[in-house]
């Protein structure tokens, strides 16, 4: 039996299998709360976007946002699956050169980029800099010149658009501190800084116009607006872009309320608008870029819970408490994420009544999932949260001082623990005495 709306299983147990390997038996071996990846889904959602590509005869890169889960073991996934790397900060950087990630496949973003991130990025000679603001211009032309190196960089703009997600995943709005507005002229007067540097390599412009977004319209109309630009950076400079970074933000399946495209129509889509674009202009396909994050990471991965507390209020509502909450999962209450889950050792069992999902934080707003539909719910079950393989473990923290849970690979029914479970002396690992 397959599971409503999310890639797996149920076993003949009526267990609800991840990867090959049954998930009640991954919570007692591991214990909860456990995150638990299918690796087979986020290798075929890579492939989705680079085999696209090569159909389509379109030299492109594919980086991975790694914002969206970092681990060593993540990130050696994504290197054996030819894809790049789209790194944030210094953490993320160095998580990548622990994984031994190629650092010429490496992007560098951040709308504050430090001095310490910037030197990091130039001394490991990584293959790109985003640039996002005039005093990064002037900070990376100074390093570079220290090193007397030079470096490819892209120059980030924000193209005007909203996009159909929650505000505070949007970032190609005018009202937005990411990049160089299109529209006011500091994307024009930013170019004017980069073109011709002596030690920065200009290669083109990036653009994210947000997270979550199914709209491919969205994209189309973005390429667009580059391209205006782009046509006046033409023919009053003769500039030609080599690379458009076009971003991430390709929406999945949290709830059957979504219907996610297939990744192949939004890379078809694009490379049809650009190609389109590039016509017009009469100037050499430059290469694509993409960075998804969340659709290479979401739908491989569940959270595994263990039911506690329930308590009924009658007429209200029902609520089953978990063993963990907004500290592993900070979505619902920071963007009103919704989520499905099921019980993973009832997992066949038809629904007989709503419960809401509550965490073990000190907070009301510590819910993971409000009215959901389930079987009869006992202490000790294991619920199982669909989806929550993006921004699950990377923004998990430390409220009420819970440990970080461990994450688990299955690959072909082979679980392998990818990232340990934090313990109590690791959370005050940097405490010093007072006494
Ligand atoms: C610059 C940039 N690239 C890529 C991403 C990845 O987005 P997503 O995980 O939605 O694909 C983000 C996050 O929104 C981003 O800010
Ligand atoms: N953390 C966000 C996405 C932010 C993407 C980075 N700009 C989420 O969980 O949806």
């Amino acid at each position: 039996m397959i599971i409503d709306n999310h890639p797996f299983e149920v076993n003949d147990k009526g267990h609800l299998v991840i990867g090959g390997a049954d998930a009640v038996e991954l919570a007692q071996k591991y214990g909860t709360p456990l995150y638990v990846y299918d690796v087979n889904i986020i290798r075929n959602n890579c492939k989705a976007f680079i085999e696209t590509f090569d159909k389509m005869e379109v030299t492109a890169k594919v980086a991975y946002a790694s914002k969206a889960f970092s681990s060593i073991a993540m990130l050696q996934i994504m290197k054996q699956e030819n894809m790049c790397l789209d790194v944030v900060s210094e953490g993320e950087l160095y998580t990548a050169l622990q994984a031994e990630f190629p650092t010429e496949k490496i992007h560098l973003h951040g709308n504050n980029k430090s001095l310490n991130e910037l030197r990091m990025a130039i001394e490991n000679d990584i293959g790109c800099i985003v640039v996002d603001n005039f005093r990064e211009i002037e900070l990376i032309g100074r390093l570079l010149k220290e090193y007397n190196k030079q470096m490819d960089v892209l120059m980030r703009v924000t193209p005007g658009i909203e996009s159909k997600t929650h505000q505070y995943i949007m970032t190609g709005n005018e009202d937005s501190k990411f990049g160089f507005n299109l529209n006011n002229g500091q994307a024009e007067e930013a170019f004017k800084l980069l073109w011709n540097h002596e030690f920065i390599k200009f290669k083109g412009l990036h653009c994210h116009i947000g997270s979550q977004i199914f709209e491919t319209d969205r994209f189309l109309i973005a390429t667009e607006v580059l391209f205006q630009e782009l046509k006046n950076w033409k023919n009053t400079y003769g500039f030609i872009p080599e690379v458009l970074n076009l971003g991430g933000g390709y929406g999945i399946r949290y709830t059957s309320e979504e219907s996610p495209i297939s990744y192949d129509i939004y890379v078809k889509e694009l490379v049809t608008e650009v190609k389109k674009h590039v016509q017009m202009l009469a100037i050499p396909m430059p290469e694509i870029w993409l960075e998804p994050g969340r659709a290479i990471a979401g739908n491989a991965g569940l959270t595994l819970y263990t039911v506690g507390a329930i308590k009924h209020i009658p007429g209200i509502r029902n609520y089953v408490s978990v063993d963990g909450g907004m500290t592993d999962n900070l979505r619902p209450a920071l963007y009103q994420a919704k989520y499905e889950a099921v019980i993973a050792n009832k997992a066949s069992a038809p629904p007989i009544s709503e419960v809401s999902i509550a965490g073990k934080c000190c907070e009301s707003g510590d819910m993971l999932i409000w009215d959901l539909p389930l079987p009869k719910v006992d202490h000790g079950d294991i619920l199982a949260v669909f989806s929550t393989g993006a921004y699950g473990y990377s923004m998990a923290n430390h409220y009420n001082r819970f440990a970080k849970p461990a994450v688990v690979f299955v690959e072909d029914s082979q679980d392998k623990l990818v990232v340990k479970r934090e313990s109590y002396q690791d959370i005050i690992s940097h405490d010093l005495s007072y006494e």
